[in-house]
């Protein structure tokens, strides 16, 4: 029996957004062990029940209420939604955040000797895909009518097995596409991963709950999106070497000991510091330089 004053967040059972969802839930305090051979994970700490799904399953397990919060790909998402507006069943949830991991976009697909103009190249042809509602989607918006050839998996492997003349899946690097002589032709959907929430009515502590974990994850996103940057600068390009840090509102400017003519700088600065930044911060005159990983980020 589940305890309903038990927050449930479903996430990935195993997968491409298994871990990384796991470790952001640590990084917002939560303490749990994940047994592998179990579906469920209880927090230690807080009233919070992890479960582990396919990840198929989470959009439906919020949209029907069965769990509270649910990490999910915005493209599986997307395309069950349309899949339950289709068939009237419920389809509302609200989504929290888009998170900063999971990027990959949905694209078509064709051989490499096929030549293709633009989607109207499709016309009449069969394109396999595990994504029939986005796909449909944007081909009605292109006009061009198309069958489709439904797979669950091993999609790029379609053409070549006579099953499709193309195909509308998953690309991040382009190495799979490309190991199976295949090219990109259209971007269709960019997705990431995102926190979504069921639309029912939460009592007032886990509601409570949720809004402390979304601020917490919050902090944690930040904090991984952000560094701090400690260097040492010659008085006289100071503003040009504030300037070069991405992002760097206001830094701490301090006096250096036995050195009037530099000072230290402490800035946290909103993204990563690049080599070639580094290097004309060095052309100008900056010593000393330390980038450093911040860990959590709060007000
Ligand atoms: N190559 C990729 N790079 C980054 N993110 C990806 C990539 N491929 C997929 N994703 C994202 O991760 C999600 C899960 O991908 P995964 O391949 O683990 O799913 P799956 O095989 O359907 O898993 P499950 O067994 O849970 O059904 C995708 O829906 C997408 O949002
Ligand atoms: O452009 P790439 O970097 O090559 O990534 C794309 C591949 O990644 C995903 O599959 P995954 O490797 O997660 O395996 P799966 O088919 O078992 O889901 C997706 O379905 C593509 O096949
Ligand atoms: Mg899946």
């Amino acid at each position: 029996m589940t305890d309903s004053n038990r927050l449930r967040i479903a996430i990935q059972k195993s997968g491409r957004l298994s871990k990384e969802s796991q470790k952001l839930l640590k990084g917002c305090g939560v303490k749990f062990n994940v047994n592998e051979q179990r579906l469920i994970a209880h927090a230690d700490n807080m009233p919070i029940d992890l479960l582990r799904v396919r990840d198929d399953d989470i959009p439906g397990l919020v949209m029907d209420g069965v769990v509270d919060l649910g990490f999910i790909g915005e493209n599986v998402l997307e395309e069950e939604q349309i899949e339950r507006e289709t068939l009237g069943k419920p389809a509302a949830y609200n989504k929290l955040r888009q998170l900063d991991f999971g990027g990959c976009r949905l694209s078509l697909a064709v051989p490499k000797e096929f030549s293709y103009q633009d989607a109207s190249s499709l016309e009449g042809l069969r394109i396999a895909t595990s994504y029939p509602n986005l796909l449909r989607r944007y081909m009605q918006q292109k006009g061009i009518t198309y069958s489709d050839c439904m797979l669950k998996g091993s999609v790029e492997v379609a053409p070549r097995a006579g099953l499709a003349d193309g195909i509308c899946d998953l690309v991040s690097t382009g190495a799979t596409l490309e190991a199976n002589g295949l090219y990109e032709t259209d971007v269709i959907y960019r997705s990431k991963a995102c926190l979504i929430q069921s639309a029912e009515q939460q009592t007032p502590a886990k509601q409570a709950l949720i809004d402390k974990l979304l601020s917490r994850m919050n902090g944690v996103i930040s904090a991984r999106e952000s560094k701090y940057i400690l260097l040492h600068a010659p008085t006289e390009t100071l503003d040009q070497i504030v300037s070069l840090l991405p992002g760097a509102e206001n830094p701490t400017v301090l006096p250096l000991n036995d050195d009037s003519n530099r000072v230290a700088i402490h800035a946290v600065s909103s993204e990563d510091l690049f080599w070639d930044t580094m290097e004309q911060l060095t052309e100008l005159g900056a010593s000393s330089i330390l980038v450093m990983p911040i860990e959590k980020m709060m007000g």
